[in-house]
């Protein structure tokens, strides 16, 4: 089976824009759980600019489902991980100015890196998961941190997937395939939309879960966030 989780970055965006509290997060993030979203997932960044170190703090007692919060593991990342403790941390090197999430993880140049952190986050009972691109060798260096999980990074697949390009699958598939052989749980997320899930679920083997933010909200202005959650949920079936 595979997990929703719902991405809530882009709710938080849309409070800021404004400098008020509507859309609440809070709620918002209690609503999609009652329409049955199987997790939630935040991606602070350190300016804040989307969802805020508060915003995470504030959602620890109200995410009773699968709470996962992503992010570069930069000291203040980490000390509010820690105290938090929430459910999984998905490791993302981002930079300070990108726009989004644009490359997953180099695991075999930031192997001791990545390790320690893993290390400290699992003495804390916290599940890993670490954002990587689908290529074979990454697969095996994520092994080598002792990370639970790996997702994988989909905005080339999302990408070429719209253009009439479904081969672009295959190398996801083949680090599925490498990740389970290594006992690696996978997860995946990026640019995953009602368009292209069904597709994926369908060639990922062991897929655990996917978080979705941008296109699952855009959706939700014509559809319903309701109805969009659902129609994933029986997408992801
Ligand atoms: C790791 C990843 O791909 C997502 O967390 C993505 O960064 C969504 O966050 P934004 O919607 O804030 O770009
Ligand atoms: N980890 C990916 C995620 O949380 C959501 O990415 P997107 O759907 O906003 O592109």
């Amino acid at each position: 089976m595979t997990k929703l989780s719902v991405n809530i970055n882009k709710i938080a965006t849309l409070r800021n824009s404004r400098g008020g509290d509507l859309p609440n997060v809070v709620q918002f993030a209690k609503d999609v759980q009652r329409f049955g979203a199987e997790g939630v997932t935040i991606h602070p960044r350190p300016d804040e600019r989307h969802i805020r170190y508060q915003d995470a703090f504030d959602l620890k007692t109200e995410v009773y489902t699968e709470y996962n919060i992503e992010g570069n593991p930069i000291k203040k990342f980490m000390d509010m991980v820690l105290e938090i403790k929430p459910t999984q941390v998905t490791l993302v090197p981002d930079g300070d100015d990108a726009i989004t999430s644009n490359a997953g993880w180099d695991t075999i140049k930031h192997k001791h890196f990545l390790s320690d952190i893993i290390t400290e986050c699992k003495r804390n009972n916290i599940r890993t998961s670490i954002f990587v691109d689908p290529v074979l060798e990454q697969i095996e260096g994520a092994k080598e941190t002792g990370t639970d999980r790996i997702e994988l990074y989909t905005e080339a697949f999302a990408h070429q997937f719209g253009l009439g390009n479904s081969a672009s699958i295959v190398p996801y598939t083949e680090c599925a395939v490498l990740a389970e052989r290594l006992d690696l749980g996978v997860n995946a997320g990026h640019d995953l939309s009602l368009d292209n899930i069904k597709f994926f679920k369908d060639n990922i083997p062991g897929l655990l879960e996917v978080s979705i933010g941008h296109a699952l909200v855009s959706e939700s202005l014509y559809l319903g966030i309701e109805n969009v959650i659902n129609m994933y949920l029986n997408k992801l079936k």
